[in-house]
């Protein structure tokens, strides 16, 4: 069976003919009607563990309750400055996370070889300085080309399906579909800032760039600030494939317990693609 989006996202391979192969673009398609992929993101359980730099709420432990809550996928941020995740979850999680894995990461040489080793199924590029209180916009692909093109290069070799997080700008899309990566992942930032005035034109912005994505035939997927009341329409764009949520779905589960709040979540995204929506 020639590989494809669908199979790609199941096996974690890369279809290397893609860009000629007539099928994927119509199984992606099929594929995004279907289903919402939903990555966990389990950063900020770390954050509360690191407030007392011990040894619990223990981040792997909440991906297996994430995965019975029905995710599809554990992201996961190694910072630089390791605000969060540490080394030692990242060896832990390889060997224990049975859906998708997805490292964040920056384009920087010492989380990346560390990246390669673990190979993890996705790497999505992240923009990151030492200040910010979280991630505060997406990478600059249109002018930062050559760091970013080494980086991807670097997880491909390894046998990496790589995604790029980046400011929902159809420029900065196709600069990324350029350097042959898999997917661009969008800042929803501004979306989930975004006044009741002001939404729908972020919503706008989101669905035209997606839609540069769409036609190059590489996965589309968002994150950042999504939860629990805003994600619908996010969900809703036509082909958006994967969604990556963290922060708000570990507060909920402070308050309900990881599964229950991932299952939450899933049953918000099935119900905006099932027919009956
Ligand atoms: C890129 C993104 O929005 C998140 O995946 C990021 O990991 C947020 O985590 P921080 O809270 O560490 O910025
Ligand atoms: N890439 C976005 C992500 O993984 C989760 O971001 P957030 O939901 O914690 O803001």
């Amino acid at each position: 069976m020639a590989e494809c989006p669908i199979w790609d996202s199941f096996t974690g391979s890369v279809h290397a003919e893609r860009k000629r192969c007539i099928v994927c673009p119509f199984l992606s398609n099929v594929k995004a009607i279907l289903m919402i992929e939903l990555g966990v993101n389990i950063d900020h359980i770390a954050t509360v563990r690191q407030a007392r730099r011990t040894y619990e709420p223990d981040p792997v432990i909440a991906a297996g309750l994430a995965e019975q809550g029905g995710a599809d996928g554990i992201t996961f941020h190694l910072r630089e400055d390791r605000r969060h995740i540490q080394d030692r979850d990242i060896e832990i999680l390889m060997k224990t996370v049975t859906v998708k894995t997805n490292f964040e990461m920056a384009c920087a040489d010492d989380v990346l070889s560390i990246a390669c080793n673990a190979k993890p199924s996705w790497g999505l590029l992240v923009p990151e300085s030492r200040q910010e209180i979280t991630t505060e916009g997406g990478l600059d692909v249109v002018n930062d080309r050559g760091r970013i093109r080494d980086a991807v290069k670097r997880l491909q070799d390894s046998g990496i399906l790589t995604s790029l997080f980046i400011d929902p700008d159809p420029a900065q899309v196709q600069a990324s579909v350029d350097l042959g990566v898999d997917a661009v992942e969008l800042h929803t930032g501004p979306y989930a800032l975004a006044t009741h005035q002001t939404q729908t034109t972020e919503l706008a912005r989101l669905d035209s760039a997606g839609q540069v994505a769409r036609e190059a035939g590489i996965r589309l997927h968002a994150g950042h600030g999504l939860h629990y009341a805003n994600v619908r329409p996010v969900a809703a764009l036509a082909n958006m494939i994967e969604l990556n949520i963290g922060h708000s779905i570990v507060s909920r589960a402070l308050m309900v317990g990881m599964r229950e709040a991932v299952a939450e979540m899933r049953r918000i995204l099935d119900l905006v693609r099932s027919p009956v929506s």
